[in-house]
């Protein structure tokens, strides 16, 4: 594929020098799987698609209705077939960042984008802009780094949480220390990560010394693709430019800071890094809560209802009834009280989104009906 078309079809204004420039050296695209695309997905082609001369593609980057996608033709802009996608009735879902979608190439114009293939994993949360509903984020990741600063806002608690939402959504954990340097105990940190993390990989790293970073690189394999989860501030721009080994993210200190001094995140995107591993960065990670986060609750906790199993009553309170394994739990010592806080804590949650996004279907539900 030529650059020529590839730079004619950038939109321009959204997409900062470093990534366009970074792209551009990929430019010589003809192998799908590079970004990702398996017989997982390849499978998903039908002879109505081949007729059609539909090719997949996957979703890079979102601009309002304009989707970013690369194909074996490299990078182009489409847009969703109105009759798909639109139509009255029909409640198909819209790709977002990481989703393979069935293209019709259009020489000289957009493309456009036909279906959406069934996912292998996804992140959603609750739509911010309607109040309501549910929105996809982030898809078809393999691995999700948990992220944490090893410096003075470590925080085992929102790592389990971040786990919870990990394990709800298909992807595997893996918890990443960042900030090493800043850091003199990391053996004590990852220690008690391994506490509330069993089984789940451990990375501490440094993006200033380097430290960790070939070992993360290692562990991605090829055409793998992965995604952050972590608050503001701790390290996840400075990561993707470390694992680039170029500024391919802006950081923290050159950005255009907003009227109240913090950085605006304005589009979502997948970096494709050299090797072939892919990174998936988008705002709306940023800001992700508990969704439907029941099953991944019981995965995180799996010791904690294991013992909960044991109470005498199925329907034990855990409060003062006969018989109850938990009380007995806390006493000797085989259930801390700080876990058991964070599990009642999180079930909460999890129970609270449920109910509001059975409650935000019924009134859809009511408003199609008023109609
Ligand atoms: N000492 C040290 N500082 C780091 C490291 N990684 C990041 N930082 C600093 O931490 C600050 C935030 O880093 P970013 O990479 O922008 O963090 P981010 O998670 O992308 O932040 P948001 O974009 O706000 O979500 C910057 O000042 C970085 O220089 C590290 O490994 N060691
Ligand atoms: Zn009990």
């Amino acid at each position: 594929m030529n650059k020529q078309i590839i730079k004619r079809i950038e939109p321009k204004e959204s997409v900062s020098m470093n990534i366009e420039h970074a792209i551009e050296k990929e430019a010589e695209i003809t192998d799908l799987s590079q970004y990702g695309f398996t017989t997982f997905f390849e499978k998903q082609i039908t002879e109505e698609d081949k007729n059609k001369n539909l090719i997949p593609a996957r979703v890079i980057e979102i601009h309002r209705e304009v989707f970013k996608v690369v194909s074996s033709y490299g990078q182009s802009t489409a847009r969703l077939k109105g009759a798909n996608f639109y139509a009255e009735n029909t409640s198909v879902e819209y790709p977002a960042i990481g989703d393979f979608v069935m293209i019709q190439k259009n020489q000289g114009g957009e493309d456009i984008i036909y279906r959406l293939l069934d996912r292998k994993s996804f992140f959603s949360r609750a739509n911010p802009t309607l109040g309501m509903g549910e929105q996809v984020v982030a898809t078809n990741f393999d691995y999700v780094f948990l992220m944490e600063s090893l410096n003075f806002d470590f925080n085992l608690a929102k790592l389990e949480r971040y786990l919870t939402v990990a394990w709800e959504s298909g992807g595997s954990p893996v918890v990443i220390l960042t900030k090493a340097d800043l850091c003199e105990e990391v053996e004590d940190y990852v220690e008690q990560v391994e506490s509330i993390a069993p089984g789940v990989d451990i990375f501490p790293i440094s993006s200033v010394t380097g430290e960790g970073l070939e070992e993360v690189l290692d562990y991605i394999k090829p055409g793998k693709t992965v995604v952050f989860l972590g608050s503001s501030g701790i390290g996840k721009s400075s990561l993707v430019n470390a694992l680039a080994g170029e500024e391919v993210m802006e950081t923290n200190e050159i950005r255009e800071i907003d009227s109240r001094g913090r950085h605006t995140t304005t589009h979502r995107q997948l970096i494709l890094l050299p090797n072939n591993r892919i990174i998936i960065d988008t705002p709306g990670m940023r800001t992700l809560g508990i969704w439907n986060a029941n099953d991944g609750v019981s995965e995180t906790f799996s010791d904690v209802e294991d013992i909960t199993r044991m109470c005498k009553f199925s329907n034990c309170n855990h409060d003062s009834e006969p018989g109850c394994a938990v009380k007995e739990a806390l006493e000797n010592g085989n259930l801390t009280m700080k876990r058991w806080k964070s599990y009642l804590k999180l079930k909460r949650e999890a129970r609270f989104m449920e109910r509001k996004a059975r409650m935000s279907k019924q009134t859809m539900k009511i408003k199609k009906k008023g109609k």
